[in-house]
């Protein structure tokens, strides 16, 4: 079995850490390192891992999981480069961090993987777009993969794609967030009571997600058999068209696309 360290482990490290835990990993071969010390005390009584010294938790590890926000990454390197092991493969979740960024702090040939998951992986349904540093191996892409894959789904991409996964995974939750928020406002000015709103729109989005993925059939031909002629759900949808719902959420997907692009440099 690997052994594992988390350098830092906030929403995004735990969801991960949980998750590894459920499938299979023992607690003996975790170790995080995390610099609150509230959560650093949580974390051990919650799930058993030892909390230690940022040093302490990558010497030795196979896998080192850098789940700091960006902009705490560069410190953590330097705290940690030395002591990562030749063998070992680094996994970052930091939004718009180049693997390129990673390598130019860790020793030459250092194996870096980057990931862009999701908050829905909280539950076991993330999304997580994988890429490959320049000195990884197609089996140490594959091990972060069926790592990840423990909190979710994994799609592995070229580097140069990773905005536009961003853009509709790593922030899609929100944008579905704010559909619902709208629906469930519709509903109360249609007259429903805000939880039965909330209870509708919930399993709605549930149902049209499963049957969306089980279906395998596209968007629009699902959509279209909702839709009857002179009905309800065309005169939701032209009155989407007429106030530009659609531009408007095809312009917000390449918007995010763009800043992830900016905050990467
Ligand atoms: N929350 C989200 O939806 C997504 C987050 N991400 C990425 O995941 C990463 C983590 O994000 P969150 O978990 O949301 O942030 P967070 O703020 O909840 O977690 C970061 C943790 O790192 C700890 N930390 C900071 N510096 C440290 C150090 N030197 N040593 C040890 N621990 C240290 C902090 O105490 C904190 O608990 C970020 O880089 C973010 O870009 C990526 C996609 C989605
Ligand atoms: O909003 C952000 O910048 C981060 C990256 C993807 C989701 N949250």
């Amino acid at each position: 079995m690997s052994t594992i360290a988390f350098l830092g482990a906030g929403v995004m490290g735990e969801t991960i850490l949980a998750a590894i835990l459920r499938a299979g990993q023992s607690p003996a071969d975790v170790r995080v390192a995390e610099k609150n010390a509230e959560r650093a005390d949580d974390l051990r009584q919650t799930h058993g891992v030892t909390v230690t010294e940022a040093l302490d938790a990558v010497t030795g590890a196979d896998v080192v999981v850098v789940a700091v926000k960006p902009q705490d990454v560069p410190a953590v390197l330097a705290d940690v480069a030395g002591a990562v092991s030749p063998s070992a493969t680094v996994v970052s979740i930091a939004a718009g961090v180049r693997t390129a960024t990673f390598e130019a702090a860790l020793p030459a040939g250092t194996a870096v993987v980057r990931a862009m998951p999701n908050t829905p992986a909280l539950v076991g349904e993330g999304m997580f777009g994988v890429s490959a540093g320049s000195s990884c191996t197609d089996a140490q892409v594959q091990a972060v993969a069926d790592l990840l894959g423990t909190a979710g789904r994994v799609v592995v991409v070229d580097e140069s794609l990773q905005d536009a996964v961003t853009a509709v995974s790593g922030s899609g939750p929100a944008y579905v967030f704010y559909l619902v928020e709208q629906m469930i406002a519709g509903g109360v000015e249609a007259g429903l009571d805000p939880a039965t709103a909330r209870t509708l729109a919930t399993q709605t989005l549930l149902g049209a997600a499963t049957l969306l993925d089980r279906s395998g059939d596209e968007p629009a031909e699902l959509r279209r058999r909702v839709t009857s002629p002179g009905g309800t759900t065309a005169a939701a949808i032209s009155t989407f068209d007429e106030t530009g719902v659609a531009d408007g959420l095809r312009a917000g997907v390449v918007a995010a696309a763009r800043r992830s692009a900016e905050l990467s440099g």
